[in-house]
Formats: structure tokens, sequence, C-alpha cells
């Protein structure tokens, strides 16, 4: 039986899916909404997309799950907000089954979430978690000379698709606490958001905004700041890099200067950069990198994500079809022993 998905969100994430829905006949889109216009029926769906940023879509996730539907998501506020949120979903899927499919909210689908998980299966124990987890500031600090108003470039990455819908979201370091407390729960620890120290690329005027056009208005104000840090760093043959850690010592996330033979600093435009310290990893951890951010592998994440719930659940019933075949031959075989 094919899933029935209804989609949330048609934003650049939510379209590029569209793009690749409309190309399957195996998957069948039975409702897609966003803020200003809804179309087909909620009620009839079996998976329902998150393409949204929203924290009232996110609220909703531990309850859709607990209702037995499946639930596949880009916005980060499921399990990257509050712990009692990451929490309830966690029961939920438990309780009823249905499946979360979360890889498209750290690194764009990298495969960062799925090896963390098969090394914990595997009974490793994860210790330390640093790395480059937002592919726009990664973009950003890349493209960054000290020379052209950074601001402009913050333009160039919003028009790219790379950037949250409130780019202060990314520029705060709040995006990448998010991604960084949804590794370290899914690692096992209950780790609580104010417990992660955040400073990110920000200012008071561009925090004070409060409308778009404001937002807007305000992005220049972080222009001289990050060329006097920019050439500082330069003085000292570093360069600047949004770093996430999490360790037995505590988790922060901020700007570090690294010198350009720094484990993290490596890779080019949106990339990502993860260490994984585990047990099995102690004398070299585990490190993936690659494109994390961007409409379209975010998009191809999220179909991942449906495909693995559809499979999954396929092989489900077919097992439990045969678990069935099996429990009645090994019936009928006892009769004739017995007789
Ligand atoms: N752009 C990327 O590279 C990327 C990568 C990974 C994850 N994400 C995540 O994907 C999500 C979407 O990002 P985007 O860039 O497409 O944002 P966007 O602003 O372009 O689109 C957001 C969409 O959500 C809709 N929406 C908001 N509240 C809604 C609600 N209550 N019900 C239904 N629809 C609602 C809006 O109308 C809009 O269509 C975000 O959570 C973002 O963090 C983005
Ligand atoms: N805004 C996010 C998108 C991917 O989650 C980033 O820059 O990494």
């Amino acid at each position: 039986m094919s899933l029935r998905i209804a989609l949330l969100g048609t934003g650049q994430v939510g379209r590029a899916l569209l793009a690749r829905l409309d190309a399957r006949t195996d998957l069948a889109l039975v409702h897609v909404a966003n803020t200003r216009w809804t179309q087909g029926a909620f009620e009839d769906a079996t998976v329902v997309i998150d393409a949204t940023a929203s924290d009232a879509v996110a609220a909703r996730h531990a309850d859709w799950l607990g209702r037995g539907l499946h639930v596949v998501t880009a916005n980060k506020l499921g399990q990257g907000a509050d712990l009692a949120r990451w929490q309830a979903i966690e029961a939920a899927c438990s309780a009823s089954g249905a499946r979360y499919g979360d890889s498209a909210t750290v690194g764009a689908g990298l495969p960062l979430l799925r090896s963390l998980r098969a090394l914990r299966d595997g009974g490793d124990a994860i210790h330390g978690v640093a790395g480059v987890l937002s592919g726009s500031l990664a973009w950003l600090l890349g493209a960054y000379d000290g020379e052209q108003p950074f601001s402009a470039l913050v333009r160039r990455a919003q028009a790219a698709g790379f950037m949250e819908p409130d780019p202060r979201v990314d520029l705060s370091g709040e995006d990448v606490r998010r991604k960084l407390l949804i590794l370290v729960r899914a690692a096992g620890i209950a780790l609580e958001a104010n417990e992660v120290a955040l400073e990110g690329v920000t200012t008071p005027r561009l925090l004070a905004a409060t409308t778009p056009g404001d937002i807007e208005h305000a992005l220049p104000s972080l222009d001289a700041g990050m060329r006097d840090r920019f050439h500082a760093a330069q003085a000292r043959n570093t360069r600047l890099h949004l770093v996430a850690r999490w360790d037995a010592s505590g988790a922060r996330v901020g700007l570090e200067a690294l010198s350009n033979d720094d484990p993290l600093a490596g890779g080019q435009g949106t990339d990502n950069r993860v260490a994984l310290h585990s047990a099995r990893y102690a004398l070299r951890p585990l490190v993936i990198q690659g494109p994390g951010a961007g409409a379209d592998i975010t998009a191809a994440a999220l179909l991942d994500d449906v495909l693995t719930i559809r499979n999954t659940t396929a092989l489900q019933r077919s097992a439990s079809i045969r678990a069935g075949a099996s429990e009645k031959k090994l019936s009928i075989d006892c009769g004739r022993l017995i007789a």
C-alpha cells in the first residue's frame, strides 16, 4: 500500500520536495498546506512531512506520532527545542510504533544521525561531538574576505536558499544549537537547551528588529564588527568558523579562529564537518563531511526518510505474515508428532 502524504510548508524546501514527489508514481500526495492556503484532506494522510520552521507545527509532532501517523521533518524544533518535547516524541514513537524521520534536520541529510545511531546500536558510547553544523555560516565565513560588506554576503546566502526564514536564527548560532541538541540527544544524553552556551554573529540592533524589513535594514550593523574579527583572526594566520562542541566538560556554540590545518577547518561552500568521539573511535574521531544546506539536498533527505519508512513498514508487514505462516505450520507439525 502506498504512503499517503500530507506536506506542510511550500517554501524553498517544500517546493523542492514537491518537484521530487511529482516524479514519483508510488507515493500519493493527499494534502498540502502553507500559511496562506490548504488543499486536500489532512485526515487521509499516513505520513506528515514538516517543511516549515514553525514552532506550532513542531509542537504537534508527538501528538501525530501517538496517533500512529509517521512524521518526517526538516523542522528542527521537534527534537532540537525543549527537552520535554524531544522526550514526548521518543515516547510517542515507542508507544505507537510510528516512525520519526529526522535526517534532514542535521547536515541536510548527511549520514550524521544515522551513523551516530548505528554506533550506539552496536554498543558504542559517544563521548563527544565537535563540528561545523551551519551550512550558511560555513559558506559566509568561507566567502568573506574582510573587504566586501558581510551583510551583502548574508543577502546572497538568503537568495541561495541556505538560510533560515529568519536569518538571525543562523547568525546567532541558534540553528546550530538546535542541531547540536538533536545530535547529543540522539547519543542518549538528555541535554537541555540552556546548557549550551551560545555566541554567534549578532548586534543589539539586529536582535531588536521585529519585522522582516527591520531585519533587512539592520543587517549592515554586522559589518564593522565582522571586519574587525576577520582581520584579528587573519593576523594570527587563522580563519573564523562557527563551531559546536559537546563533551564531558560541557556544550557550546561559538565563533572560533582556527588554523587551516585544524581538523574542523576543511571543506568548502556549505560543507558541514563533524567529528564523533566514541569508545570505538578513541584515538581519532570518525569524521563526516559534505554539503549541509540547500533546498534540494534537504528535499532529497526528506524523500529518503519517506522511502525508508515505506520500505521498513513493508518489510515488517511481510515478516509478520511470514511469522503467522510459520506459526501455523509449526502447530500442524506438532499435531502430527502428538498423533
Ligand atoms: N533551506 C535549507 O537548506 C534547509 C536545510 C535543512 C533544514 N531546513 C529546514 O526546513 C524548513 C523549511 O525551510 P525553508 O527554507 O523551506 O523555509 P521557507 O520560509 O522558505 O518556507 C517555510 C514554509 O512553511 C510554511 N508554514 C509556516 N508555518 C506553517 C504552518 N503552521 N502550517 C503550514 N505551513 C506553514 C510557510 O508558509 C512556507 O511555505 C525549516 O525548518 C528549515 O530549518 C532547511
Ligand atoms: N540554515 C541551515 C540550513 C540547514 O539546516 C544552515 O545554514 O545550515
